[in-house]
């Protein structure tokens, strides 16, 4: 017998020759009948979930993650669709046989493919993380050219063949400004179904704010990242709260608060590199988890998330057509709202200035790929682009 928290295993039942795909992987080319196995159990309808950049680090953490149930529940079957480059296919290949030899009861279906408009057939979660990294001596400039080419194609192939109501999770970077790119060459999919990953600096900043403050981590709420996923983001202790009060008036050091949290926050990515040799990819993982959570399940009443999202008639006054980091709430039905109730003061309003400038920066400098015209890359002065995870 089972225990609750475990799923019984589906009995593969092969149909001949004729029931393989062809564009799927091994043990997964195998036809299960599901419909058959519903009868003895309650599961839901099979989901397709794309994933790009599937060979690289973030992704060795995720996958296993998502075939395990975790994300989407234990009574979620799903099917992933893995993307690579040409250069990644191999260890693509290996990434499957992996996910084979785990077993596991959730996962029917595997495919993997270098060709977007063929692996993004169907996808109703498509996470975009494949990017190529920003090389020594890479210009800004250059990057948003080299990777806003990949978003604006595949933005381009999930408009071609993904479920008209995909979500979009973009974590390549630079990856506010490439999820508008993404978001323009779609024109059948909503805006606002784009969301880029601030995810990660959320949880830095809950991280951080606890540690200050001697609690755990989970009486930390209402913390927002504004911005760019970049040097330039804020991290909001003005709305945010400690078990319910202002963490204004549980941390009482404005300065520590204004420059040696925000500070470390905007950094954590550039330090992390420094001690691993490598950009985060574990955590990362984590945070694209607990970006889809809060978009399949109730926000907590008074809790927010933040999320970059698509600047159409946002209250706030920031600039429209961008995807920029703001506070949402969702009803757990893939879809959110944008928090009204939220404090600005001039330490914020000067800082999502400044975040906001950049990405209308960085948008003019990738105007060829929005069809908004001839690029002009007048990017600011320093670079704020995150060390290391570019
Ligand atoms: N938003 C965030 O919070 C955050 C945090 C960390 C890293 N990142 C970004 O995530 C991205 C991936 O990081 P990683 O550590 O997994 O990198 P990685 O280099 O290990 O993996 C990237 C993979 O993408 C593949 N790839 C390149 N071009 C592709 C294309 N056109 N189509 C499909 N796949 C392609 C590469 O072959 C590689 O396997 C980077 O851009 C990184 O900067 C974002």
């Amino acid at each position: 017998s089972l225990a609750p928290n475990q799923v019984q295993t589906p009995v593969a039942v092969p149909t001949g020759a004729q029931s393989i795909k062809p564009e799927c992987y091994g043990v997964f080319c195998w036809t299960y009948d599901l419909k058959k196995e519903e009868e003895t159990r309650s599961w839901k309808k099979m989901i397709t979930i794309a994933i790009s950049g599937a060979a690289g680090t973030i992704s060795n953490h995720l996958l296993f993650k998502l075939a395990s149930g975790v994300v989407f529940g234990p009574d979620q079957p799903i099917a992933l669709k893995l993307l690579g480059s040409e250069k990644s296919f191999h260890a693509l290949e290996g990434v499957a046989m992996e996910l084979e030899d785990s077993l596991y009861p959730l996962l029917r279906e595997v495919s993997i493919g270098i060709d977007p408009y063929e692996v993004f057939e169907d996808a109703e979660w498509a996470l975009l993380i494949g990017a190529k990294p920003r090389g020594p001596g890479m210009e800004r400039a250059d990057l948003l050219d080299i990777n806003g080419k990949i978003y604006a194609e595949q933005g381009k192939a999930l408009n071609a063949v993904a479920s008209p109501n995909v979500k979009v999770i973009v974590v390549g970077n630079p990856c506010n400004t490439n999820a508008l790119i993404c978001l323009k060459n779609p024109p059948n999919i909503p805006a606002k179904n784009f969301h880029s990953l601030t995810r990660l600096d959320e949880n830095r900043a809950k991280c951080q704010l606890a540690l200050k403050a001697g609690v755990f981590y989970d009486k930390v709420s209402n913390v927002t990242i504004w911005g760019n996923h970049s040097t330039t983001q804020v991290p909001d202790f003005v709305n945010a709260q400690i078990g319910g009060v202002p963490v204004k008036e549980v941390i009482k050091a404005q300065k520590w608060l204004e420059e040696e949290f925000t500070e470390k926050v905007r950094k954590r990515g550039g330090v992390l590199i420094q001690k691993w040799g490598r950009s985060s990819a574990a955590s990362t993982a984590v945070s694209i988890v607990d970006a889809i959570n809060p978009l399949i399940t109730p926000t907590p009443p008074g809790d927010w998330f933040p999320s970059g999202v698509y600047t159409n008639g946002n209250p706030y006054g920031i600039a429209e057509d961008l995807i920029y980091s703001m506070p949402c709430r969702s009803k757990g039905d893939g879809d959110y709202e944008l928090v009204k109730d939220v404090i600005f003061d001039d330490y914020l309003r000067k800082r999502i200035k400044t975040s906001e400038e950049e990405l209308l920066a960085e948008k003019r400098c990738t105007a060829h790929l929005t069809g908004e015209g001839i690029a002009v890359c007048d990017l600011p002065a320093g670079d704020t682009m995150l060390p290391g995870e570019m």
